[in-house]
């Protein structure tokens, strides 16, 4: 999948300097800083032509990283371009896409309308925690997981299976398996108490896995739960060498909790990593 068409010249306007998704393309410049007071403001430099389309990218994981893509649209409209696309790799509150108690926001819409608000004529995501964010998102295009867990399997080095969490999961995982030429699928599922939000258990739809090295697959890692749990089944099941990569990595209880991985991958959608312990393919290697 490439989302800068090599016919097409394409502008860069990277509003996060330490994502650089894309590489050898003409970036805009501008600069941004933050009034006393704390509201963003942003300048951008005049100096590009106008006709070329233009490509956002950021990672949009706070309401102030919102509030400069708001400015930052409204300043390039301003000057006139003719094209806007936005590039956001980790599409903000896209698992709060239900709404399961009474009372509730369906967070993902309000994000969802922010963005419409804005007019892109293209809006890609990076593996789309599901098929709500681009039902609900104007224009949108969903870039698969497809490239950066053959990535991964390519580092692996060896045979795995590839295990999907949940029934969620299945119809991506199978996607992945066939880009792959066919990689054994083991299914799994997990229950979650509706009330509280607390696993509860896990099942492994494999009786026997005969010492055969896992490879778990899914969109994001926030705590671990999900992964720590499913991986003590797997070893129930006679599992070899547990591997987990994941497309967001969160991570926000640490690597220590996740420590019966023999190797956790993920990329830079979500944040940046600096020595820990996680094999970070950058985005940059994959669209
Ligand atoms: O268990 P943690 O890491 O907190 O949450 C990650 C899981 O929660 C789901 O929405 C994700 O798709 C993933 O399956």
């Amino acid at each position: 999948m490439r989302i800068i068409n090599a016919k097409q010249k394409t502008m860069i306007l990277n509003l996060d300097p330490k994502l650089k998704p894309f590489t050898a393309e003409e970036e805009i410049i501008f600069q941004n800083f933050t009034f006393s007071g704390g509201e963003p403001h942003i300048k951008i430099n005049p100096d590009f032509d106008v006709n070329q389309k233009i490509t956002i990218t950021h990672r949009l994981n706070s309401f102030n990283d919102l509030g400069l893509l708001c400015i930052a649209v409204d300043a390039l409209r301003r000057m006139d371009v003719k094209r806007v696309e936005l590039f956001i790799p980790y599409f903000p509150a896209a698992r709060q896409d239900r709404v399961m108690i009474k009372g509730e926001p369906l967070s993902v819409k309000v994000y969802a309308d922010i963005i419409n608000g804005m007019q892109f004529d293209k809006v890609f995501v990076f593996d789309a925690h599901s098929e709500v964010t681009p039902a609900l998102v104007n224009n949108c295009e969903v870039i698969p997981n497809h490239t950066f867990i053959e990535t991964v399997v390519k580092a692996i080095g060896n045979d795995v299976k590839l295990i999907s969490p949940d029934g969620g999961a299945l119809k991506k995982i199978y996607k992945v398996s066939e880009f792959l030429g066919g990689v054994e699928v083991v299914e799994c599922s997990k229950s979650r108490d509706v009330k509280t939000g607390r696993l509860s258990g896990f099942k492994v739809y494999n009786d026997d896995l005969q010492g055969m090295d896992c490879l778990i697959v899914d969109d994001i890692c926030d705590g671990g739960g999900t992964f720590v749990g499913l991986a003590e089944e797997l070893k129930n099941k006679n599992a070899g060498k547990l591997y987990l990569a994941v497309s967001h990595g969160i991570f926000s209880k640490g690597f220590e909790v996740l420590d019966c991985f023999e190797k956790i991958f993920t990329t830079n959608s979500f944040k940046d990593f600096e020595g820990e312990s996680v094999e970070v393919i950058g985005l940059n290697q994959l669209i």
